[in-house]
């Protein structure tokens, strides 16, 4: 075993992105130099695509072999891809639009699909996702292209990735990866990078595989952090550090986070004494949230034809025409299969959704399966809710896009969700009756509140009279404090009044 301390290497920095380390080559029992010269180059897409190409071809090599730590290896970019999915249940055209969406996660991600394998079968094989003989014509695929990364369209076990893996000779991640290296990739607030790194970690757990296990190697020649998820750490197996390491800086983020929501909670109390209505836009990803958000409030809200553009929950405030304040969440985007790791990391920002007096539903009526979309929504909505003991938030189903819908397809979808509000955030159509409806649901509710009114505001109190309640009044010096009740929506435009 080599101590740190002996180390001729320097300590890893944090902008230090070698990600294979020379020390730890050196330091192998098993002689790992030999197998891994070929990798001891930055293997962060840096590599020519000859080198790389060559690396595939090198009978029995694979990535369990580089000396990266498992969580450093799976948030590498993806590069060029080949795409593999287990198609058990539904029409040809859903398998069809299934891999399509995961191609799109994939270039959403900053990755090139040279080729897409879809097999049927009742279920996923229990050892390597595909049957066998799917998986050498895989690795056939894999080699032809030139991929340097398989993705699987499902959840994998760590065991089916591993075996897969060894067949294939190249990294295989699956549909939770991906999904959480795109959150990874798109978070930019503080606290969504936390809820994202969190997430990863929570995955990468189970599946910590031991690399090098066979050779028992010992990590040795580097400790401390590098840039955070480095793991290493003299005197332990690599593997147990790293789990060490991974729990020890989730302990971490959970209590940040945990301050982070601290004041968000505080923002929202504040919110609810000025009894704005707060309506959140939720939907499946790229059902154009943003674009709905920006078309009611004349705002610009991030728009972009790709998958998760929002991660962060953005609110404006907008004012309908009968001068009735309310604010507007955009949220982040759902998507089929959404990984638990990450419904439970954004939680707070789902608590959003949960909280709100109305949640506009909406739903890309051009795509080929809305109810899918619809229902696959729901189901995380229905979780938070149970988890948080909460009635579920009143729903307005907002179907967008129907300027790029024909006829036949509206008078489908009219009969199927009759309850909806068609719309088109691109050319307002629909808009104003979207807006006679978040009217007539918030004017349901009224709220009372304590105002100062100036005394040159009687145009306010006359308003109040007609559309409310003044329940006591008492002159002061600069104006008259009043206990109202009015219409929750109302209540908002009373906002700067509202007494201490
Ligand atoms: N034809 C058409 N395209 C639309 C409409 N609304 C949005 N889009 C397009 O759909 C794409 C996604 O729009 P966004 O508003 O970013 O969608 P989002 O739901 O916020 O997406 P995420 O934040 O990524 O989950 C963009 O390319 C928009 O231009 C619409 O009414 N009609
Ligand atoms: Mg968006």
């Amino acid at each position: 075993m080599t101590e740190s301390a002996s180390t001729p290497f320097p300590l890893s920095t944090p902008d230090d992105d070698d990600l294979v380390d020379l020390a730890d080559i050196e330091s192998s029992p098993g002689g790992g130099r030999d197998i891994l010269r070929g990798l001891a180059q930055p293997t962060t897409g840096e590599l020519q695509l000859n080198e790389r190409a060559s690396l595939q071809r090198v009978a029995g090599l694979s990535t369990e072999l580089t000396d990266v730590t498992e969580v450093e290896y799976r948030q590498l970019r993806l590069e060029r891809v080949v795409l593999v999915g287990v198609w058990t249940e539904g029409s040809a055209a859903q398998a069809r639009a299934s891999m399509v969406e995961l191609a799109a996660l994939a270039e959403t991600a900053g990755s090139e699909v040279l080729d897409a394998l879809i097999q049927r079968r009742s279920r996923p094989d229990s050892s390597t996702y595909i049957g066998s003989g799917k998986a050498d014509e895989l690795r056939e695929a894999v080699l032809t292209s030139g991929a340097d990364t398989v993705i699987c369209d499902g959840e994998l076990t760590p065991a089916q990735l591993t075996a897969l893996e060894k067949i294939v000779k190249v990294k295989v991640i699956d549909r939770t990866a991906l999904i959480l290296d795109i959150f990874a990739q798109h978070a930019t607030s503080r606290e969504g990078k936390a809820q994202v790194s969190l997430a990863q970690m929570e995955y990468m757990l189970p599946r910590l595989r031991g690399w090098g296990e066979s050779m028992s190697r010992q990590a040795g020649g580097r400790a401390g952090s590098n840039g955070g998820v480095g793991l290493r750490g003299p005197g332990e197996t690599k593997i147990e550090t790293d789990r060490r390491r991974i729990r020890e800086r989730m302990a971490k983020l959970r209590r940040e986070i945990r301050g982070m929501k601290k004041s968000r909670t505080v923002m929202r109390a504040a919110r609810e004494r000025n009894a704005i209505p707060r309506l959140t836009v939720a939907g499946y990803t790229n059902a154009g949230k943003s674009s709905l958000v920006n078309a009611m409030t004349g705002s610009g809200v991030l728009v972009q034809d790709a998958l998760f553009a929002t991660l962060d929950p953005t609110t404006r405030r907008a004012t309908l025409d009968d001068g009735r304040a309310v604010v507007f969440t955009d949220t982040v985007g759902f998507v089929r299969h959404l990984p638990t790791q990450l419904v439970e990391a954004f939680r707070s920002t789902l608590e959003e959704v949960v909280d709100a007096d109305l949640v506009l539903h909406v739903v890309d009526g051009s795509d080929a399966f809305p109810a899918e979309q619809i229902s696959a929504v729901r189901q995380v909505i229905n979780e938070v809710v149970a988890d948080e003991g909460v009635a579920p938030p009143p729903e307005l189903l907002v179907v967008n896009k129907i300027d790029a819908i024909d006829a036949t397809r509206m008078a489908e979808l009219r009969g199927a969700l009759g309850d909806a509000a068609f719309v088109s955030a691109r050319t307002g159509e629909g808009l104003p009756e979207l807006f006679d409806r978040i009217r007539e649901f918030i004017g349901r509710s009224d709220v009372e509140l304590t105002i100062d009114v100036p005394y040159t505001r009687g145009d306010l109190v006359s308003r109040i009279h007609e559309e409310g309640e003044v329940l006591s009044s008492e002159h002061t010096a600069d104006g008259t404090r009043m206990r109202v009740r009015v219409p929750a929506a109302f209540a908002g435009a009373l906002e700067e009044l509202t007494a201490p």
